[in-house]
């Protein structure tokens, strides 16, 4: 797959000591990747872009990321960029993606404004089939301010990992709040995961570290098996077993492997 991985070497230790020097944060040409003055570059001061989240071990997902950030994400020695804005990337980030060897997809999603317009599904998949690749970790994904678009992709991510709707719509508020728009939640409604499905259980995206949180405390002494069934998702709660996470995830494996092969052998009917 062809990527848009920016390979403008520039005389990179100069432009970052000339953009060190500049105090205020960068004002970009582009209004959606303006700096957002209306909260401090790192509101919980970890250094980090704001709404910056682990989805999972080994992926990410951010705001736009600034000069000021580049520092700690170098602790996370990311493998995978993925931006959701269409705007160019700033000089100094296409640098700090240069000079990391990350790799990284330029893939623009529209932000849901108008009902009638909606990124179309190839373009989801394409983000997904690239977030359901540990190959590809550790990965950072981001938007503008890491609320609307971003927050769409992960709730699509959440479904394919088997995830019910209002779980994945509620995570989704969790960032966008008080922003959270109707249409997003529309648009993680009508997506249908049944496709990817089949590539989320191969990969063991389905339960483990990726199930969805329980929302009963006492539950997290119960292992939980999240189900594919034909076209929803069942999540029960097992029996308090107290088993182990690995033992956990080799029956939810095996569950899994099953389910292909019970599917596999229908299909050969
Ligand atoms: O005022 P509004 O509701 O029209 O939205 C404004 C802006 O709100 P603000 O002015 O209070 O900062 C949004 O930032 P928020 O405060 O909601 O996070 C921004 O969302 P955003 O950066 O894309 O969010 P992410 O997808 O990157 O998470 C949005 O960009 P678009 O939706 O992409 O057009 C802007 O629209 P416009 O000015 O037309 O470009």
């Amino acid at each position: 797959m062809a990527h848009a991985n920016n390979r403008s070497w520039v005389d990179s230790d100069h432009v970052a000591k000339a953009l060190c020097a500049i105090k205020s944060p960068l004002e970009y040409s582009s209004k959606t990747i303006n700096f957002d003055e209306s909260q401090p570059p790192t509101p919980d001061g970890t250094g980090r872009p704001t709404n910056f989240q682990t989805i999972a071990p080994g992926l990410y997902r951010s705001s736009y990321p600034h000069l000021l950030h580049f520092a700690t994400l170098e602790d996370l020695s990311l493998k995978t960029i993925i931006t959701f804005v269409p705007e160019d990337l700033p000089l100094a980030y296409g640098n700090f993606i240069s000079t990391q060897g990350i790799v990284h997809y330029h893939v623009p999603i529209l932000a849901n404004k108008d009902p009638d317009i909606y990124t179309d599904v190839e373009t989801v998949h394409r983000v997904l089939e690239l977030m359901l690749d540990p190959n590809n970790y550790p990965m950072l994904i981001h938007c503008n301010k890491g609320k609307h678009r971003t927050g769409c992709m992960t709730a699509c991510f959440r479904k394919v990992c088997g995830w019910t709707d209002e779980a994945a719509i509620a995570e989704y508020v969790k960032y966008a709040a008080p922003k959270e728009r109707e249409l997003d939640k529309a648009f993680i409604t009508q997506f249908d995961p049944a496709l990817l499905k089949p590539l989320a259980l191969e990969r063991n995206y389905v339960g483990g570290v990726y199930k969805q949180p329980s929302g009963d405390t006492n539950i997290s002494e119960r292992s939980v098996a999240t189900i594919y069934t034909n076209n929803s998702v069942a999540t029960y709660g097992t029996s308090e077993t107290g088993e182990l996470q690995h033992e956990y995830q080799e029956r939810v494996r095996k569950e899994n492997n099953d389910l292909m092969e019970s599917s596999r052998l229908w299909s050969h009917r």
